[in-house]
């Protein structure tokens, strides 16, 4: 459904190199690596918003919705939660449901400065699930969140990918654990400048068990 073909990316100084991947339906892809290595410059590159990396450089990107959820909400703070999800093309009903499946049901007419952080994170995503989205981009959505919420969170984001198994997923995190729940593939971006070092799917536990360990070992030898 996706062919990433990105020839690199640099700010000054290299960031990205070459980047090849496919992506396909119902992929649900964890993107880990370590801070500041470019993972979010890959998902911005793979979402259309870099202008310098060319249309050609992402193949099918132009038959697909994205949705896509930031680190922070972007929600228009002028709007409500529900005029928010009309904009991206919901009808009032259907931004009402999408609230609903967020666990936000009833709260349309609220402001998104009226939200705690766990909620206003959750009203974004209903917001991406308002593009009926083919493609769902996740940049670190349990960032900042305490442990309960985070596990709300990702207990919701699986099920909406149990509930859509054709969507395609690409999560940024950088906690393995998080691949254990929501992966069926981990890429792992690393080097100067990054790339894909690994693209595994995850068939089996041995095989995931076995891709966190490697991560794991990697991690104590940063630290
Ligand atoms: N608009 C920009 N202008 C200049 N440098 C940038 C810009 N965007 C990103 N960079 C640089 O590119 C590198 C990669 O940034 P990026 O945010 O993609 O990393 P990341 O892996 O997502 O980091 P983290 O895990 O900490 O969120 C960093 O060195 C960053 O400073």
């Amino acid at each position: 459904m996706l062919e990433l073909r990105i020839a690199g990316r640099d700010f000054g100084q290299p960031v990205l190199g070459e980047i090849f991947a496919t992506v396909e339906k119902g992929d649900r892809i964890c993107l880990l690596g370590p801070s500041g290595i470019g993972k979010t410059t890959l998902l911005n590159a793979i979402a259309g918003l870099d202008k310098t990396i060319p249309q050609e450089a992402v193949i099918g990107r132009d038959k697909l919705r994205v949705g896509y959820l930031f680190q922070e909400h972007r929600l228009l703070p002028w709007r409500t939660l529900s005029a928010n999800l009309q904009l991206a093309g919901a009808t009032p009903q259907e931004a009402e449901n999408h609230l609903a499946s967020v666990g936000l049901k009833g709260y349309g007419h609220y402001l998104p400065d009226q939200l705690s952080l766990g909620m206003a994170r959750r009203a974004a995503l209903a917001r991406c699930l308002a593009v009926k989205p083919d493609l769902l981009l996740l940049d670190e959505p349990f960032a900042s969140l305490d442990p309960v919420m985070a596990g709300e969170l990702k207990t919701l984001i699986a099920g909406i990918l149990d509930a859509n198994p054709s969507m395609a997923m690409i999560c940024v995190t950088h906690d393995g654990g998080d691949a254990e729940i929501l992966a069926n593939r981990l890429w792992y971006l690393d080097g100067k400048p990054a790339r894909l070092q690994w693209d595994d799917v995850v068939g089996e536990a041995g095989l995931i068990d076995g891709l966190l360990g490697r991560l794991r070992r990697l991690e104590l030898a940063d630290s």
